[in-house]
């Protein structure tokens, strides 16, 4: 399709995986359409563009000119992840103004400035003076970004500091979410993780529109809940790794092989797939119990331990010795997996998550049931939705985990017991496939969200 020839989107990710690969899903989406997409990318994490051959990438520089990067300290990488993304923000609020500005100048057919909701108020000065028209992506789910924006409703009640007798009371103003299900997250600064967080809705609230990465069979309620609360257009389009077979290109590694060849020998639906995303950490004690429960499960697994998994220490070395040599061809350790391509491997029978967004849709695409283990923010909402809404999945609360409870959920989603939620998982899937037909609610969502893109003047100084 031509609609967009002629026309450049400009975007600006988040540069973690978990951020970056829907905006370059979303890139796909809007190329599909006609559209051309200049990604403006941070110096740090900045991804090999070979790979993604469709898009111009340019490169944002840290503020530190010809000095040293400011995001490879020493001491960055013992940050928590409220202060890494402060020091993100505030690394790059310039240089990214100069960067738009060049780009602007250089081109005269920019009609839009896409953006992650977490970068805010950066982009919205440099945009506005530019006269750019912005819109933002969230990267979350809608249910999520509901309960940021109830937070200062939340905090005013005191929610936010709440006793623990009391986390499993239900929070009346977000339904269905509990205390513990607040989308919090232990922080040596609450007051920025508190800014980030209600500046993002503010900053979506103030833009364009708003592009969402779920479906309107799957959030409706909480689509409703934005829409009535907010005056900008809202654009649920997802999930976006199925719009044209829209799955990224990934170069194949030996690993690659030989985990597909891994899975090809086990049976149908037996495999229990455990991974925790691109962010999250764990204690090496939580590592013990998990890999004690996976080993006395019986069941086959395939666990992603990435290097910083576990916090101050080697996952291996956290084991003892022989361990991994006794569970030998029954499960497999691997540091990075192509998780598309295993959650729709028929050998998988279950995904041990930390219900990150985009986890959380692959799996529902798939079938795959959930045992769900969340880390912090949206994943305790993602969990919740899970398992009292969708009800594909079941909980595994972290500070509930020993090696009995593990064992115990891992030979109850297998088996019989697993059946309703097997039942429903089919059933999403096919309610997710849907929404993806030429008369289903994301196509027609994005038929428009791409009317009103070109909508906007090239370059545009009318808002
Ligand atoms: O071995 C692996 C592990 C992960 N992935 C991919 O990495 C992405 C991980 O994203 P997600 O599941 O959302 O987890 P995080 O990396 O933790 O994502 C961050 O960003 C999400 C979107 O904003 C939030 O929902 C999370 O809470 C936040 O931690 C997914 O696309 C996975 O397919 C792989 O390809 N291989």
């Amino acid at each position: 399709m031509e609609e967009g020839k002629g026309r450049k989107i400009i975007m600006f990710p988040l540069p973690f995986v978990g951020h970056f690969n829907p905006m370059i899903q979303l890139a796909r989406i809007f190329h599909h359409r006609g559209f051309s997409v200049t990604i403006l990318h941070t110096s740090f994490n900045f991804p090999d563009p070979s790979h993604y051959p469709l898009f111009t990438f340019r490169t944002i520089p840290h503020n530190n000119a010809g000095g040293e990067d400011p995001m490879t300290q020493p001491d960055v990488s013992s940050m928590d992840l409220v202060a890494f993304i402060r020091l993100l923000r505030q690394t790059y609020a310039e240089p990214f103004r100069q960067s738009l500005a060049a780009e602007v100048g250089r081109e005269k057919t920019v009609c839009c400035l896409v953006y992650d909701a977490v970068w805010v108020r950066n982009t919205e000065v440099a945009a506005e003076e530019l006269g750019i028209r912005r819109m933002v992506l969230i990267t979350q789910g809608v249910a999520s970004f509901c309960a940021f924006a109830a937070l200062p409703l939340l905090r005013d009640k005191n929610y936010l500091h709440i006793q623990a007798s009391r986390l499993h009371e239900l929070v009346t103003e977000v339904p269905p979410l509990k205390v513990k299900d607040l989308p919090v997250m232990e922080t040596n600064e609450p007051e920025e993780f508190y800014l980030i967080a209600t500046d993002m809705v503010k900053g979506a609230n103030s833009s364009s529109g708003v592009i969402c990465n779920t479906f309107e069979d799957l959030e409706r309620l909480s689509l409703m809940d934005i829409s009535s609360k907010s005056q900008v257009p809202i654009f649920p389009i997802g999930p976006f790794h199925k719009h044209n077979d829209n799955v990224l290109p990934t170069t194949k590694n030996i690993e690659d092989h030989v985990t597909t060849n891994w899975l090809n020998k086990q049976e149908p639906e037996s495999v229990i797939y455990v991974s925790f995303g691109s962010l999250a950490d764990i204690e090496e004690k939580e590592l013990l119990k998990i890999a004690w429960g996976l080993r006395n499960s019986e069941r086959p697994f395939l666990w992603v331990v990435r290097p910083g998994f576990v916090r101050g220490t080697e996952w291996l070395e956290a084991l003892p010795s022989g361990f991994v040599e006794n569970i030998g061809q029954k499960g497999k350790f691997v540091k990075w997996v192509n998780q598309l391509e295993v959650l729709a491997h028929s050998a998988v029978g279950a995904f041990w998550t930390h219900c990150g967004w985009n986890s959380t849709l692959e799996s529902i695409c798939e079938g795959v049931p959930m045992i769900c283990t969340p880390c912090f923010t949206d994943q305790f909402v993602n969990a919740r939705y899970i398992v009292d809404v969708w009800r594909i999945g079941i909980e595994l609360e972290r500070t509930k985990m020993d090696k009995k409870e593990i064992e115990r959920v891992l030979r109850s989603i297998i088996s019989k017991e697993g059946d309703g939620i097997r039942e429903m998982c089919s059933e999403l899937k096919e309610r997710a496939n849907v929404c993806l037909r030429k008369d289903g609610s994301s196509s027609k969502y994005l038929d428009k969200l791409v009317n009103y893109v070109m909508s906007f003047d090239s370059n545009a100084l009318a808002s």
